[in-house]
């Protein structure tokens, strides 16, 4: 099994370019199948779930290229209903597959796509939605069957604005007669994103980054072109790498309004972040400044997927940290990591834990828990005095596209041992 060989003591500094977000691509990949048409779709990192949806989208009779950071996708043809067991139960995002293929096709069958390490992800929230726009859903031993019965717009309230229930409640409204009104939907980036694809399509949606969304249904839809949007959490992670190590970090391009929420946090610790032209420069404080608090919360507020980065930064700070993880139950699984490189964190209930800042990190041999928790391992890694050795990196080439040639492009001693 491939695993990383990190030296620490490094400075993580320089330029960072990387891709586009993998939070955005995996929707719009799956909206690709609404327009029986052309899609082309630029800045996309090459990361294992690209990968994988890939994979679905051949697996229903999509046609697909990708050519540096370009994907072609044609889904003129679509010669499947049924999406194999395999794929959803694997990779928990492929269930936003569902509202395109609805939008497409008369009936559906996909399995449910059952939870995943960092908690239960139930899709409760997905399903009442889509049944709200007149599609009947029967569940069976793990597997659903959808067939429309009365496909028509209707009004949405999500009770919690679950990223893929939003996603999977646009994807089947595009293409449903009238009007379609989501109320307290999530307001993500990744949101918007979804709602620029589809309009570059034909579709008629507007409010994405609000908290109501309306949608009038379209008949058909067009050849689709679009550019996805930076990775906040990716950038978040390689400035969070930068700070660590005492690193003087330039990001070529970010969304300012989408970094805010990690940028106010790093700053808190002592960082100074300038935009500037289309990014942005962070600079590392001497000594790392402890947050008081760290909870983290749907979009504007801090993002879960940065929640593990952050408990790796706060363990070298100057004092102690409360983390909440409000939004999964089961996300701390790195600090047991954390804690054998020298970390001091103490679990207060199964969503709170105490980091108390040490001097340092010691290099050990640790294995990933999840794609964010790994990463976070890594940055620990990169920070500590001697060598790690981290197992399990499976997880985070699921979103981080070759995350050791862009660590060494910086300055970072890594190597993949395959
Ligand atoms: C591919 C993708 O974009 N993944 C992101 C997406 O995941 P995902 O779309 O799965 O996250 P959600 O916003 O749906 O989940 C948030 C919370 O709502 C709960 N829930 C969700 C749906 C549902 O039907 N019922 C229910 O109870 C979940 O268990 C979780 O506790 O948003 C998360 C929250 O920002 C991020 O951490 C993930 O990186
Ligand atoms: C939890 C994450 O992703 P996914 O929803 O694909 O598991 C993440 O990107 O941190």
């Amino acid at each position: 099994m491939s695993k990383y060989i990190v030296n620490g003591g490094n400075k993580i500094e320089g330029r960072l370019s990387i891709r586009g977000a993998k939070n955005s691509v995996l929707p719009i990949m799956a909206a690709s199948i609404l327009n029986e048409n052309i899609s082309i779709i630029h800045n996309v990192p090459y990361i294992s779930d690209v990968k994988f949806m890939i994979k679905i989208l051949e697996s229903v009779g999509c046609r697909v290229k990708y050519e540096d950071g370009t994907l072609t996708i044609d889904s003129t043809v679509i010669s499947s209903g049924e999406i194999d067991e395999k794929y959803v139960t694997k990779m928990r995002s492929s269930i936003i597959i569902m509202g395109a293929m609805i939008g497409r096709l008369d009936y559906v069958k996909i399995n449910h796509p059952g939870g995943c390490a960092i908690g239960a992800r139930p899709i409760d929230l997905h399903l009442k939605a889509i049944k709200q726009l007149g599609i009947e859903i029967k569940e069976e031993s793990g597997v659903l069957y959808c067939t429309k019965e009365d496909y028509k717009g209707s009004s949405i309230n999500f009770e919690y604005p679950s990223v893929g229930a939003t996603e999977n409640a646009m994807l089947a409204a595009v293409k449903a007669k009238g009007t379609t009104k989501i109320y307290n939907p999530a307001r993500e980036p990744e949101i918007e994103d979804l709602q620029d694809f589809l309009n570059s399509m034909g579709a008629k949606v507007t409010g994405a980054g609000t908290n109501y969304i309306e949608i009038e249904g379209v008949e058909k839809l067009g050849r689709a072109e679009h550019t996805v949007i930076p990775d906040r959490i990716a950038i978040g992670t390689y400035m969070m790498a930068s700070a660590m190590t005492s690193g003087t970090l330039e990001v070529d391009k970010v969304v300012i309004p989408h970094m805010e929420a990690i940028n106010d946090k790093l700053r808190m610790a002592g960082c100074e972040i300038e935009y500037i032209g289309d990014g942005l420069v962070l600079k590392s404080p001497k000594t790392i400044q402890a947050i008081d608090l760290v909870r983290t919360s749907p979009h504007p507020g801090f993002p879960t997927d940065m929640q593990a980065q952050m408990t790796a930064l706060m363990s070298i700070s100057n004092g102690t940290s409360l983390f909440y993880e409000t939004i999964f139950e089961n996300r701390f699984m790195h600090c047991e990591g954390l804690n054998k490189m020298g970390a001091n964190i103490k679990y207060i209930t199964e969503k709170i834990c105490m980091v108390k800042g040490v001097k340092e990190f010691m290099g050990t041999k640790v294995k990933s828990p999840d794609l964010r928790g790994g990463a976070s391992l890594i940055l620990a890694a990169l920070a500590a005095k001697g060598q790690s050795e981290i197992t399990d990196i499976y997880h985070v080439e699921r979103g981080y596209e070759s995350i050791e040639t862009v660590i060494k492009s910086l300055g970072g001693d890594i190597r993949k041992v395959d």
